[in-house]
């Protein structure tokens, strides 16, 4: 397999994963987006310039996360490992459960692709298995490759996933605090064994899910209720948990975003761009000293895009 191209530009979506009861199976793409060029260089190594999110903080060598990723797709189809250098423009926050980690993988794994002189060699199923094994689980990556609404599973070795409607009354709002927490640190607090009761409660709301989210908005706050992962996860992220009470209270279908700690709220449009959840968000948000970004963030349907800038001379 060939190096086909000399300058990829990648564009990867932030996204919401399991949405309160779709525990790593349901993510949402969110229009907040991260942006990478990718230039081969004719000596080897690799360069990384970051702006925005994580500047000054990430690695800047092959420990980068897209670099990695980068790296493991091109293995994994045999090809050549070329010098790189890396424009990241990071928009989507780092550790605050709106997918930075997926979107980092899914840029890196798709411009390996775009980097390809066939890129055929990796199909869109192929790009989430490898992103998913990176990442450790697809609810994040699935809605950053497709957009939207995905549902993810696992198939032995391979990752599937299909997209799901959205009702174009959710508006999801997000409420980002200053803390960082790491999936992994929330992810260590959960148990290995649930209740069965507890299981088979959480199935029926998952199903629910998808129809309020599809064609029923106002079964949402029933549809978002979880009991697997954000009641054990509260020790970690006391004010996340405090503020999804206080929304769920006040009728807002409210969770914790991914692992946290952002709160992500699925509001229904009351009037012209408004939404029941912006109000009752900067109400809740309003009393709490250390303060919060509230954003409206239109769903992403286009999911993730690569572009190829220039060939490799005399391709
Ligand atoms: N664009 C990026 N470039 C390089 N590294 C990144 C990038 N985005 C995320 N990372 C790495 O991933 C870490 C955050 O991943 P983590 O899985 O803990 O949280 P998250 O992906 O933001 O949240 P969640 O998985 O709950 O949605 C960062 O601290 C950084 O090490
Ligand atoms: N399903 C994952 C999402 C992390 O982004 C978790 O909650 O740990």
């Amino acid at each position: 397999m060939r190096i086909g191209a000399a300058h990829v530009r990648v564009r990867v979506p932030a996204t919401s994963a399991n949405l309160g009861p779709g525990f790593d199976a349901l993510g949402l793409a969110l229009a907040l987006h991260d942006e990478l060029e990718v230039h081969v260089l004719d000596a080897p190594g690799v360069r990384v310039d970051v702006e925005g999110e994580g500047a000054g903080v990430v690695p800047d060598d092959e420990r980068h996360l897209v670099v990695r990723a980068l790296r493991t797709a091109l293995d994994a189809v045999g090809a050549p490992q070329p010098g790189l250098h890396l424009v990241c423009r990071n928009r989507v926050p780092h550790g605050r459960g709106l997918g930075s980690s997926a979107a980092a993988v899914v840029a890196g794994v798709l411009a390996a692709r775009a980097l390809l002189a066939d890129p055929d060699a990796l199909d869109d199923d192929a790009v989430l298995t490898l992103a998913t094994q990176i990442e450790g689980h697809p609810d994040n990556a699935a809605p950053a490759l497709l957009g939207g609404l995905t549902l993810a599973w696992t198939d032995a070795d391979d990752v599937r996933a299909v997209r799901l409607p959205v009702h174009p009354d959710v508006v999801p709002v997000v409420a980002v605090p200053a803390q960082h927490l790491s999936t992994a640190k929330a992810r260590g607090v959960l148990p290995s064994q649930v209740p069965h009761a507890d299981a088979a409660a959480q199935a029926a709301r998952a199903a629910l899910l998808v129809e309020a989210l599809g064609r029923r908005p106002d079964l949402l706050l029933p549809a978002t209720q979880d009991l697997l992962h954000q009641e054990h996860r509260r020790p970690v992220m006391p004010r996340s948990l405090a503020l999804v009470d206080a929304l769920r209270a006040a009728g807002v279908a409210a969770v914790v975003s991914g692992a946290g700690p952002t709160v992500l709220a699925l509001a229904r449009r009351t009037g012209p761009g408004a939404t029941d959840a912006d109000a009752a968000l900067a109400q809740a948000v309003a009393s709490d000293a250390d303060g919060w970004r509230v954003t409206a963030l239109p769903v992403d349907t286009a999911g993730a895009s690569a572009t190829v800038v220039a060939d490799v001379a005399g391709r």
